[in-house]
């Protein structure tokens, strides 16, 4: 089965999804009998189009974003298309993340759904303000969206809450969801490093976010809880009754003195059917989070009748997120 694909936003995550699907294209078509053909890249300022297939050997050698992809097109002697030219589809959504509009996410997302398009979503920003419209679009349009990629990527939280957990009632989730704010704390920890440095490291390696304050002042981990909670959990709360409170406040003294008490400092989301509070905690080592380092991330679900489920690792990555990506997609298909 061929499947057409395309991608809006070619950043970090878009470039490594090329990558795998190049790396992997025998094996899935081996494993799954799909293969997956890129027919479109989206930038803010070039479309590229080729209903053959984009040339991914030749595109990885331009950079990122559209003045890449309007280099690529030149070279090929293509013009810039627009949406109305792609027809039918997945959309892979990896543009960047804004919560205050949900763009551009939203529109493309809209734009999928309307023409009745499946939705992968990598970005969080349209699925944090507008949850219930895009679900309800999907619903009438007969579309299906995922969206491991928004809510902690390499690390399986939705599949675990909405497949493995589908019997029960998950009352709590607690957890680490953001990689940066966990390397820092790490490196805190364990070197003593500046804040600065530390967080110039982390957008080097392509996991924090465009809009840094996301990743430390605990607003990526309140995206990702909200839309865990609502995709799994029976409450009706809205995001703006979630307390959040980042990292961007703790001194290496207070790491120290939790230290030599035995604790962690962790920044922690916690959701239930009361809402959602996001907080840096001091927890000793009784507690699973306690051994969740660097940039990995960890989810415990607490359930009404399978008990306590810790699911932890996944370090954040433009590549654990480009899988987890690619792993929706094959899931939609097999
Ligand atoms: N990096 C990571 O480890 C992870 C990231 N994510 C999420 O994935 C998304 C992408 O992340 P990442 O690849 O790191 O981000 P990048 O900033 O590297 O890439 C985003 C790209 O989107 C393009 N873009 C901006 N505006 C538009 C627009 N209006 N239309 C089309 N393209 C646009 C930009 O290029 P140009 O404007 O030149 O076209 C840019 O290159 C984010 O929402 C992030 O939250 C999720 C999990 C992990
Ligand atoms: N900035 C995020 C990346 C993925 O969502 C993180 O650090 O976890």
């Amino acid at each position: 089965m061929k499947k057409k694909i395309i991608i809006s936003g070619y950043g970090k995550v878009a470039k490594e999804i090329l990558k795998l699907l190049k790396e992997y294209r025998v094996l899935f078509t081996k494993k799954y009998n799909i293969e997956f053909i890129v027919v479109a890249v989206i930038g803010s300022k070039f479309l590229l189009y080729q209903e053959e297939g984009i040339d991914i050997d030749d595109l990885s050698l331009y950079g990122l974003g559209s003045s890449s992809l309007e280099n690529y097109a030149k070279n090929k002697r293509i013009k810039s298309k627009t949406l109305n030219d792609i027809k039918g589809g997945l959309l892979i959504e990896s543009t960047p993340t804004d919560i205050n509009t949900g763009e551009p996410g939203y529109s493309y997302i809209k734009w999928a759904i309307k023409n009745k398009m499946d939705v992968v979503s990598l970005s969080k920003g349209a699925l944090v303000k507008y949850f219930d419209e895009i679900m309800e679009m999907k619903i009438e349009s007969n579309s299906q969206i995922k969206y491991s990629g928004a809510t902690m990527a390499a690390l399986p939280s939705m599949d675990v809450g909405l497949y493995s957990l589908s019997s029960t009632k998950i009352d709590r989730i607690e957890g680490i969801l953001n990689g940066t704010s966990n390397y820092i704390l790490t490196e805190m920890y364990n070197k003593e490093e500046n804040f600065d440095q530390i967080i110039k490291r982390s957008q080097e390696e392509g996991i924090a976010e465009k809009n840094i304050d996301y990743d430390i002042k605990g607003i990526d981990t309140a995206n990702k809880l909200y839309i865990l909670t609502k995709s799994l959990l029976t409450s009706t709360m809205n995001y703006k009754s979630i307390k959040i409170e980042g990292i961007e406040n703790i001194s290496i003294e207070k790491i120290r003195e939790e230290k030599r008490k035995g604790n962690k400092i962790k920044l922690i989301g916690i959701a239930d059917d009361e809402g959602i509070e996001v907080r840096p905690m001091e927890i000793s080592q009784s507690n699973p989070l306690y051994y969740v380092d660097g940039k990995e991330k960890g989810i415990v679900y607490y359930t009404k009748d399978m008990g306590k489920i810790v699911v932890s690792g996944g370090e954040s990555s433009p590549k654990g997120a480009a899988s987890s990506a690619i792993k929706d997609m094959i899931n939609i298909y097999r």
